[in-house]
């Protein structure tokens, strides 16, 4: 069985993640995948032991205007939004009666491209953040794994899904995405909120 097409929300270790696989019309998410790829993406690079290395995707960053972001490393400032993603945030925000002010896309190009593990549990996330990502483009298995040790779960995300991890479940779970041989294109939008300073 596809566990993509799974209704159900996702139980780990009591944290409640949901997963909608048709969040998005299928229209609608050809059209948003079409427009992402020509966003502005940069490849970033992280300093690991005193060297420099490319992450393995691509990033593009877009926020509410004037807010700040400290990640590996650099400063980023907020500019404002583009007439399609200011329309997707406020969708989301409806859909799941929260704001965000900010959103981190991804590109992964091929199955190559990947994600290691991680919380996503910046400060400047505040102490419980809730993230929510849609999916575009091929399905790809994002990871969790309970930080204290223990069995590693799958989710495929469907082009054009959504899910949302709680509040609370950064602080007890990680999250990556795996090489994958084969793969396609993939792009995630993950919105987050960032207590203004
Ligand atoms: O690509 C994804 O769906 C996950 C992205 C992610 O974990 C992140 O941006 O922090
Ligand atoms: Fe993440």
């Amino acid at each position: 069985m596809n566990q993509a097409f799974t209704p159900e929300p996702l139980l780990l270790g009591g944290h409640r993640l949901l997963y909608q696989a048709d969040y998005l019309k299928p229209e609608a998410a050809d059209w948003l995948l079409a427009y992402c790829k020509g966003l502005p993406w940069v490849q970033s690079r992280i300093r690991l032991y005193g060297k420099w290395h490319p992450i393995p995707r691509l990033n593009c960053w877009f926020a509410d205007p004037g807010l700040r972001y400290a990640y590996s490393g650099a400063s980023l400032a907020g500019n404002g939004w583009t007439e399609p993603l200011a329309r997707v945030r406020q969708a989301l925000q409806q859909h799941v009666q929260l704001d965000f002010n900010n959103m981190l896309a991804n590109y992964y190009r091929d199955g190559n491209d990947s994600m290691g593990w991680h919380s996503d549990d910046e400060p400047e996330l505040g102490a419980d953040p809730v993230i929510a990502a849609v999916s575009l483009g091929v399905e790809r298995p994002i990871r969790f794994r309970p930080k204290g040790g223990g069995k590693s779960v799958g989710l495929a995300m469907a082009h054009g899904s959504l899910l949302v991890m709680p509040a609370g479940f950064q602080a007890e779970w990680q999250h990556g995405l795996p090489k994958r041989q084969g793969s396609g294109e993939r792009v995630s939008l993950t919105f987050r909120y960032i207590a203004p300073q």
